[in-house]
């Protein structure tokens, strides 16, 4: 299911609910002659259904839906401003369905500062109008249901961010997967058209790296692409993403940078690389294949294709080599 199908479906149950929970309060004050509260409820009542009609109007763009925001803090509000000119304490629960639709249908800090915005002269009139202990212990009931649902919601973000990170970064070197790397090419590719900043790419892979399998074993050269990882990560710049794709073979998405500049970032690896004592293979190389998008490259599959074919050229001229697609070393 995806995620605005998901938000769909939560929030039209939670406006559902909170509708059948307000209806129900606003017939039993109807029963018992409360027209005050009565007019109140089904006011209430009628923003829920309200808040249920625009989820369902408005389901595909679920995920940044402002109305929310505007019937929640129309909910709150009312039921704030109907405590103070009605004077009556008695509807302090009233708020709790408002408290848990804050938490279920804004973004967490959104919901927060509504529902404090709520409960601060809520706490105060209910200490103006009751004993102390009742009041005490109204206001902790809602802070309560306040705390749990606030903090169940944060480890619901979190989780699902930690599930995010997994699916696109590989577990070994931290790097970003094969995956992630066509879909934030694409993204690239579309910024450098609209704004018409260049946009470079390096497919870098390891010489040798089945010789040195059979020499060191497969712990050995997974131990020479962790430190690897780590050592490109140093000498790239904020803006640049790396990505691990097999276990010899990089690629790298330099966002703002012309033929020039990935010339310089190019020859930069190589050199730092072949200069570096490793930790378990001591010496290593690595042949580099790099282009820079064309006014007519569109596609992730053309950038990378014309890498691969750049990164196979260096390694055909002998590795330790960085190529430059269409056909000029950097140096041999
Ligand atoms: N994307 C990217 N480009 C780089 C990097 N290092 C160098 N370059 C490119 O190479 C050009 C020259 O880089 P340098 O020789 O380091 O000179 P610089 O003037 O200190 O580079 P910057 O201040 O980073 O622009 C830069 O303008 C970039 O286009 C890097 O880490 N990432």
């Amino acid at each position: 299911m995806t995620e605005t199908r998901l938000r769909t479906w939560t929030h039209s149950i939670g406006y559902g609910t909170a509708t059948l929970f307000i209806f129900t309060l606003a017939l039993q004050n109807l029963r018992y002659g409360f027209y005050e509260l009565f007019y109140l409820a089904a006011g209430m009542a009628a923003l829920t259904l309200g808040g249920l009609a625009y989820t369902l109007l408005s389901r595909r763009r679920q995920l940044s839906a402002p109305g929310h925001l505007i019937i929640l803090a129309t909910l709150n509000s009312g039921l704030l401003a109907a405590m103070f000119v009605i004077g009556s304490t008695s509807i302090t629960h009233w708020a709790m369905p408002l408290l848990l639709l804050n938490l279920l249908i804004l973004p967490l800090r959104h919901a927060l500062m509504l529902s404090l915005l709520l409960l601060i002269p809520m706490s105060i009139l209910l200490l103006v109008k009751q004993p102390a202990a009742d009041a005490i212990t109204a206001v902790s009931g809602l802070l309560i249901v306040l705390t749990v649902a606030a903090l169940y919601i944060w480890q619901y973000d979190h989780m699902a961010q930690s599930a995010e990170d997994l699916a696109i970064t590989d577990p070994v070197t931290g790097a970003h997967n094969a995956r992630f790397l066509d879909e934030t090419l694409q993204k690239e590719i579309s910024r450098a058209i609209a704004t018409g900043h260049n946009l470079s790419v390096i497919n870098l892979t390891i010489d040798h790296a089945d010789e040195a399998t059979q020499l060191y074993g497969e712990p050995g050269m997974q131990a020479l692409f962790c430190n690897m990882t780590q050592h490109l990560f140093g000498v790239i710049r904020a803006g640049d993403t790396l990505y691990t794709l097999n276990d010899s073979e990089f690629f790298l998405i330099l966002p703002f940078t012309p033929e020039e500049g990935v010339r310089v970032i190019a020859e930069r690896i190589r050199r730092t690389i072949s200069e570096n004592e490793w930790p378990v293979t001591g010496k290593a190389t690595v042949s580099l294949g790099c282009t820079t998008r064309g006014s007519s490259d569109t596609r992730t599959d053309t950038l990378r294709k014309r890498a691969h074919q750049a990164m196979l050229e260096a390694r055909k001229r002998g590795a330790d080599t960085a190529w430059f697609s269409p056909g000029e070393t950097l140096r041999t």
